[in-house]
């Protein structure tokens, strides 16, 4: 296996906050990796900070073999990454129909072919081409964000950054967009950096984790090893009794 996203001593700082504090991640090609914690612990920030949504202050980002500094990412880095957001309606432009949101990406990034792609990754995301000259508003939320998975992964990307990408819905619909999530990424030997407050998400769809706390990495490790409840960290052990107890009720 080899590093596609490695993040090195990464800190982002907001006015005078520290938002992400010195946080050191390699990601493997075809892994899928989650990050948990608690609201505000810098989970969202790290993946914005990757994706060129924040700027930041120091460490070292290399994406694919390619370095990145503050925001500025290139053409390569977005067809190598793309990123889903939380909130299906906020992430599409309303007046726009799903062809043309699909379109955009194909054109900005010089692909041929492109009506054969759009029908394409409309089969893959289970929608079809019925679809194709729906206006977004149209669409119901898991509609929605199966249309912004079709338009991040229509330029064949390596890596989806996942931020919380269905926790919007509800749960039935969560659980097909998982399972299209993640048989997106065994077709394609994707990789994915998946934030999500659900440890049973992350339990589902993740190889490893990290834990984060106010802005620092508290620890990584595999997945089975959560499963195991073979856990280092009080703050770990903390968020999943957390977690266990909400699920009880
Ligand atoms: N643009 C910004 N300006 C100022 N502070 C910010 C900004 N973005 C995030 N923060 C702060 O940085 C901290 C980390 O926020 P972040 O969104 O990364 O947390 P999170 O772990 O993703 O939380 P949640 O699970 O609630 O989304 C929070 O205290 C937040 O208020």
């Amino acid at each position: 296996m080899s590093t596609v996203l490695s993040i090195q001593n990464m800190s982002v700082r907001f006015d005078e906050f520290l938002a992400l504090d010195d946080v050191s991640l390699d990601v493997q090609q075809g892994e899928s990796f989650g990050l948990v914690g608690e609201s505000g612990s810098g989970k969202s920030t790290l993946l914005r900070a990757v994706a060129g949504l924040n700027a930041f202050e120091s460490g070292r980002l290399t994406v694919d073999g390619k370095d990145y500094t503050g925001k500025r990412r290139d053409q390569d880095f977005y067809r190598t990454v793309q990123m889903v957001f939380q909130d299906p309606y906020g992430s599409l432009h309303p007046r726009q129909t799903v062809d043309r949101l699909l379109l955009e990406p194909l054109v900005i990034h010089g692909f041929s072919d492109v009506d054969q792609r759009i029908a394409r990754a409309l089969d893959e995301v289970g929608l079809g081409s019925g679809f194709r000259f729906r206006f977004s508003h149209q669409l119901s939320g898991g509609q929605r964000q199966r249309i912004a998975i079709a338009r991040a992964l229509i330029v064949e990307p390596k890596i989806l950054l996942l931020d919380e990408p269905t926790s919007a819905l509800d749960a039935s619909i969560q659980a097909e967009v998982l399972n299209l999530l993640e048989q997106a990424r065994k077709d394609r030997g994707l990789t994915f950096v998946m934030v999500s407050h659900d440890l049973a998400v992350i339990s589902h769809m993740c190889d490893r984790l990290a834990v984060m706390r106010m802005g620092k990495m508290v620890e990584t490790m595999p997945v089975d090893a959560l499963r195991r409840r073979e856990v280092e960290a009080e703050y770990t052990h903390q968020l999943m009794t957390a977690s266990e107890g909400f699920r009880r009720k």
